[in-house]
């Protein structure tokens, strides 16, 4: 059985040996969450066969996850396409519910920042947008206009309030979905590949905002793609195939464990790391030492 709860102490989130499962339903190839008794109760079946859509049309794809966030962590979750790493962000949003396993999570408000940002935007202006939240989280009608100021301020449309949404480009439209999160001071954002529609100069600053949020406590989840962002988290867990193939700080993931050789983490995964990383492991492999292995490329003033 399923058991979600809620989590004292450190921790935002503890999972136990959570799997997620989804029933195929027909022949369509229409999808429905498999979560009540019965379902339950033949995933039990399900889960013998481990693998992907079994003969009841049960299908997996996160198994037995064990996963510790402590708050205030900033954590980058990284897998291949339909690995699971959207699946995990709705579960840790409270979004879709475990279909077994335990999940606890602390009391606090969790936001999720989706890839679209049109799967989140109801206003029909920016500023009635980010005020939206607000009036649902019943916020005081005077506390509101500040709490919606400093959240597009932030995010860098404060001089784009009164414009209609449907002028926004797609990347302004997701730093509006952000600044609704903030304005509500969620206390974990889980960011869903948020910056894959940004351009470079939108991308460094939602990424420059998740980092002042962390640094100002607030715990993220960075789910991407972009191995140069997995370089700002301070924990990568990475999935493949709905499991936890790799959880650790980024140094390992990239450079691989102290003294191993050859494949590293982000190699086993197939994704190519930062090129600062590649740099600095082609100067090892040289015979180089290293003072420091760079992640960042303000880091590289300090390696050689
Ligand atoms: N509602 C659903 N019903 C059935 N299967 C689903 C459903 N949602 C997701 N899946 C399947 O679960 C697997 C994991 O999907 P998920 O979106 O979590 O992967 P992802 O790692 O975020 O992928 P991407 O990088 O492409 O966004 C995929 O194979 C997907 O087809």
């Amino acid at each position: 059985m399923s058991r979600e709860q809620a989590l004292g102490g450190k921790e935002a989130f503890r999972l136990q040996g959570v799997s997620v499962a989804f029933a195929v339903t027909g022949g369509t190839g229409e999808h429905r969450e498999a979560e009540n008794e019965t379902t339950t109760n033949t995933l039990k079946h399900a889960g013998r066969n481990g693998g992907s859509a079994n003969p009841d049309g049960i299908r997996f794809v996160l198994r037995d996850l064990d996963l510790e966030v402590r708050r205030g962590d900033w954590v980058a979750v990284v897998g291949r396409n339909g690995s699971g790493k959207s699946t995990l962000g709705r579960v840790l949003a409270g979004l879709l519910p475990v279909s077994r396993g335990t999940l606890e999570r602390s009391a606090g408000l969790v936001q999720l920042v989706f890839q679209t940002p049109d799967a989140q935007i109801v206003g029909e202006t920016v500023w009635e947008d980010v005020c939206f939240g607000l009036e649902n989280l019943a916020v005081p009608p005077d506390e509101m206009p500040a709490r919606a100021e400093e959240a597009l301020l932030t995010v860098g449309l404060l001089e784009k309030k009164h414009a209609n949404v449907s002028t926004l480009s797609g990347g302004q439209k997701q730093l509006l979905a952000v600044a609704g999160c903030l304005a509500m001071k969620a206390d974990v954002l889980v960011f869903d590949e948020a910056t894959s529609m940004l351009d470079p100069e939108s991308r460094a600053r939602l990424l420059d905002v998740a980092a002042r949020l962390h640094q100002a406590g607030q715990t993220v989840i960075w789910i991407t793609q972009w191995m140069d962002e997995v370089a700002r988290a301070q924990r990568v867990v990475a999935l493949e195939v709905g499991r936890v193939v790799f959880e650790g700080a980024p140094e390992v993931f990239f450079y691989g464990r102290e003294g191993s050789e050859g494949q590293t983490p982000c190699d086993s995964l197939g994704f190519a790391p930062p090129y600062v990383v590649q740099v600095a492991r082609a100067l090892e492999r040289r015979g180089v030492a290293l003072r420091k292995r760079p992640l960042l490329p303000e880091e590289v003033g300090d390696f050689v």
